[in-house]
């Protein structure tokens, strides 16, 4: 059975949720967004595992019952044995990968239509992952950036990745009613 997010989540939830309404928009990114999505991953890829480790570990702590679908470190709460998780380690680098694919396919809507069937579909049928989860790991992807590579992350740059994080959003939600989410309606915003 799928836990609840306690108060204090959702309050935070609450709060985030004005930062992350744009989330909800998606928009058909233009060349200059492309470019600078391209430009600013490459510097972020180069430090895929540190860069994929600190965004998982900070949804993990900020929202800890996003830890409920992972067998291995659901129970961990200290951010140093978070960290050290093999299962949370592998699952950042696939999330980066994901994302390195996605920003490789920019160009190429039916690649990254069908990144997004193959995540959306596993999660939805055999993780059976809340979709609400992907958009906030939205916000913490691009907080966590920003702080992290704030050279690189401008609030430019920031706002083209909004736009791809809305669109990778937008496509995860049809797919999980495609596949027949069951709570679709009443749990996302
Ligand atoms: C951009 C977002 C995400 C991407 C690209 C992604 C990608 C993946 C991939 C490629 C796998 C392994 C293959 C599979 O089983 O399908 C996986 C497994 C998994 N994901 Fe995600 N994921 C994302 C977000 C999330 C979120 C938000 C959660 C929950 C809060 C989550 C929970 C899981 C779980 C529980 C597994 C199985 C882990 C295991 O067996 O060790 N994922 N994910």
């Amino acid at each position: 059975m799928q836990q609840l997010a306690s108060k204090k989540e959702k309050e935070k939830m609450e709060r985030m949720q004005g930062e992350v309404d744009l989330l909800e928009q998606p928009s058909p990114l233009n060349d200059k967004e492309r470019l600078m999505i391209q430009d600013s991953w490459s510097k972020v890829y180069e430090h895929c595992d540190d860069a994929g480790v600190a965004i998982l570990v900070r949804l993990f702590v900020n929202f800890p019952s996003s830890k409920q679908f992972f067998s291995q470190f659901k129970q961990i709460e200290e951010p140093e044995e978070l960290e050290r998780s093999a299962q949370l380690r592998r699952h950042a680098r696939r999330v980066m990968n994901a994302i390195n694919t996605l920003v490789e396919n920019l160009d190429n809507p039916d690649t990254m239509a069908s990144v997004l069937q193959q995540v959306g579909k596993a999660h939805a049928l055999r993780h059976k992952v809340e979709p609400v989860y992907f958009k906030i790991l939205s916000g913490v992807i691009l907080e966590v950036l920003a702080e992290v590579f704030p050279e690189v992350v401008t609030a430019e740059v920031g706002a083209a990745w909004t736009k791809l994080l809305a669109t990778v959003y937008s496509r995860i939600k049809t797919v999980y009613e495609e596949v027949g989410w069951p709570k679709l309606s009443t749990s996302t915003g």
